[in-house]
């Protein structure tokens, strides 16, 4: 699959962290997501390019404005979701809801309502969705009344459409669906997994929901009696959790993602390592299994222990679920911000009851229950 490594680097302990290979990995290959998709889909990016994306398109996903207001469509969007999943009586499979609400979140933010109308048909309905709106845009900049760059935007899709870099240039109606593709595809499928994961491992571990639902109902009682209502949930308030922040982080060590099983990184200088030295310019492959069960870093790796957060500082490169460097992922404070939503949520209100409770995991190309994570979504408290 990754051509044929020619050297493992490995630790003392012949826990494999770096694979090292000639032939499949010369300067040349993609270095990270964003550039694999690019050749492998429609951009084929310089790394000046990606620079220059990244620079123009971060702060509308990550920025704490953006997450601030991101938070109430989220919280109503989970709070919506559970109640109508609370009453089908019926077993769901909770990945696929999941992957469905987290698609729901993230098209909408980027695209406001217009575009799930267009799920089906993505590619066309960007671009028509596009030509409306400059044609609207133009419109109302003949008419005066609105400036593209200069007034408030609606979502994402304007967002990019405003955006000048520092020699004046806009983007294009290709890069602009380009990129919002990437965004669509980086961002749900991973957060999706991630929640079920955390929702599934905080029920099969009772010590952890009690302490996480106490936690959380806390942060209810605490709340001034206008704002009990659970959308008014607030980025703030959600980073205040620290427990749950401790359960997502436990979560996104313990499981592994397929994003995250290994990533690519550029040596951009000769690199000695574990007695091996990797040439400047040769990529390395980065094995998260290794990494994220390494005993010397995470004591007794294979159990899911929340509290080891209590006082783990992680040394650089230790604690990897959002990649590193130039590449990281831009969209690691917004997942961990829907993700604990979802969990708080789902914390004072319902309760999980699998179906299949020893459900064998299937691994690839994300690991998962078999059965989708088959669950009764019960109603626990009028919190909910
Ligand atoms: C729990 C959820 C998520 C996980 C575990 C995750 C993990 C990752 C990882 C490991 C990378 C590769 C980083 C590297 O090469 O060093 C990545 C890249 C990326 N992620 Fe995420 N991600 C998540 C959610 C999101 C969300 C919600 C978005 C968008 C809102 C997003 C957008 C992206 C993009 C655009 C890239 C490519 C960045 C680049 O190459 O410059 N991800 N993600």
């Amino acid at each position: 699959m990754f051509g044929r490594p020619n050297v493992f680097v490995t630790t003392p302990d012949a826990s494999k962290r770096v694979i090292m290979g000639d032939e499949a990995f010369k300067p040349g290959w993609p270095t990270s997501t964003m550039e694999l998709m690019g050749k492998n889909s429609f951009i084929g990016i310089s790394y000046e390019e990606h620079k220059r994306l990244r620079r123009l398109t971060v702060a509308p996903v990550n920025g704490y404005e953006a997450l601030s207001l991101y938070m109430t469509f989220i919280g109503e969007n989970v709070a919506v979701a559970l109640e109508e999943w609370s009453s089908a009586g019926e077993p769901l499979e909770l990945l696929t809801q999941l992957h469905k609400l987290t698609f729901r979140i993230i098209i909408f933010i980027f695209l406001s309502s217009k575009a799930l109308k267009a799920r089906k048909k993505v590619v066309d309905g960007l671009h028509s969705i596009l030509y409306q709106r400059r044609n609207r845009v133009k419109h109302e900049d003949d008419s005066g009344k609105q400036q593209l760059g200069k007034n408030k935007k609606v979502d994402m899709m304007e967002e990019l459409m405003g955006v000048e870099d520092e020699n004046g240039r806009k983007f294009r109606d290709e890069e602009i669906i380009n990129i919002l593709l990437m965004y669509l595809n980086a961002g749900h499928e991973s957060s999706a997994h991630v929640t079920m994961w955390a929702t599934v491992l905080l029920h099969q571990h009772p010590d952890c929901l009690c302490k996480a639902r106490e936690e959380s109902e806390e942060v209810v009682r605490r709340r001034p009696a206008h704002q009990k209502d659970l959308c008014k949930l607030q980025a703030l308030e959600i980073r205040q959790i620290d427990y749950l922040s401790k359960v997502i982080d436990e979560t996104l060590r313990f499981i592994t993602f397929s994003l995250v099983v290994f990533i690519f990184k550029e040596a951009k200088t000769d690199v000695d390592t574990c007695g091996y030295t990797i040439p400047k310019g040769w990529r390395a492959l980065v094995w998260f299994w290794g990494v994220r069960l390494d005993p010397e870093v995470y004591p007794n790796p294979r159990a899911f222990y929340p509290s080891r957060w209590d006082n783990l500082k992680p040394k650089a490169g230790t604690f990897p679920p959002f990649g590193a460097g130039s590449h990281m992922c831009p969209g690691n404070d917004f997942a961990k911000i829907e993700i604990a939503a979802f969990l708080h949520y789902i914390l004072v209100g319902y309760e999980l009851e699998l179906v299949n409770p020893e459900c064998p995991i299937q691994y690839l190309p994300h690991p998962r229950p078999k059965d989708n994570c088959l669950a009764r979504i019960k109603k626990i408290s009028q919190h909910g």
